[in-house]
């Protein structure tokens, strides 16, 4: 695993988006892995940015977030689909049609799963991969114990899960019990992957992630076993790495 230590969240935001940049540059149709949570906003925050100067185009990009919450429509504030529009896709020139979330509100989720893992394969596979991390180690919504061997799933979402994130919420109770991930093999199958850290409530996962043993008790640990990942990391985030 390569290690960038940064000063601070925006120098990991403008770190990760030269290599998204440089990525999107280099590739005819570069596919992307999009993440949510409050982790990877400055790095979007750039890209609209570095569109608007003209630096690089997402004409010919195609992108697919890892999750969603099950039961938020594509219009509810607190969707992951909604998120990206806000944070992303409304500021730069890809096409719509191409960034893929999962539908949380499909009909049959066991269907959208499988349909939504075609999907990923029918594009190859994805060549850059963004990743934030839990505080219990989840990538994407794949929480402890999850398989390894996991493809685009629902998910039961952990209590700390959702506490971690009922500050969008107006309460606990309207957090999401249940989400859509896609699975850590799928995650694993990116050619590439960039995970991002910061603060200080991240140095026990990162640590953890780093030095612990790759166990499915730690989802995030299975990444000591790709062959090209970088993690950017402000000084906070790697204060118990040693
Ligand atoms: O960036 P945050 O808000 O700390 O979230 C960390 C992780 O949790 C999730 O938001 C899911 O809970 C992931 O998408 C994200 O990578």
């Amino acid at each position: 695993m390569n290690i960038i230590s940064v000063k601070d969240y925006q120098e990991m935001s403008k770190k990760a988006s030269e290599i998204v940049v440089k990525t999107v540059k280099e590739l005819e149709k570069p596919v992307l892995g999009l993440a949510t949570g409050s982790t990877p906003e400055g790095l979007y925050q750039c890209l609209i940015e570095n569109n608007k100067d003209k630096q690089v185009s997402f004409q010919n990009v195609t992108t697919f977030n890892l999750d969603e919450y099950v039961g938020l429509a594509a219009n509810d504030p607190n969707s992951y689909r909604y998120f990206m529009d806000e944070k992303l896709f409304n500021h730069i020139d890809i096409s719509k049609e191409n960034t893929f979330v999962p539908n949380g509100v499909a009909a049959k989720l066991e269907e959208e799963c499988a349909s939504y893992e075609e999907l990923i394969r029918s594009h190859g596979s994805i060549d850059l991969q963004i990743l934030g991390i839990g505080l219990n180690g989840h990538i994407g919504f794949n929480e402890p114990g999850t398989p390894f061997t996991s493809r685009t799933h629902i998910v039961e979402l952990d209590e700390s899960t959702r506490s971690a994130n009922a500050r969008f919420f107006a309460s606990m109770d309207e957090v999401p019990t249940q989400a859509i991930t896609t699975g850590i093999e799928t995650i694993m199958e990116s050619k590439k992957i960039v995970l991002l850290v910061s603060g200080e409530n991240k140095a026990d996962a990162i640590a953890r992630l780093v030095n612990g043993e790759v166990s499915e008790d730690f989802p995030a640990s299975i990444l000591q076993k790709h062959q090209d990942v970088t993690i950017i990391a402000d000084e906070a985030a790697l204060s118990k790495l040693n």
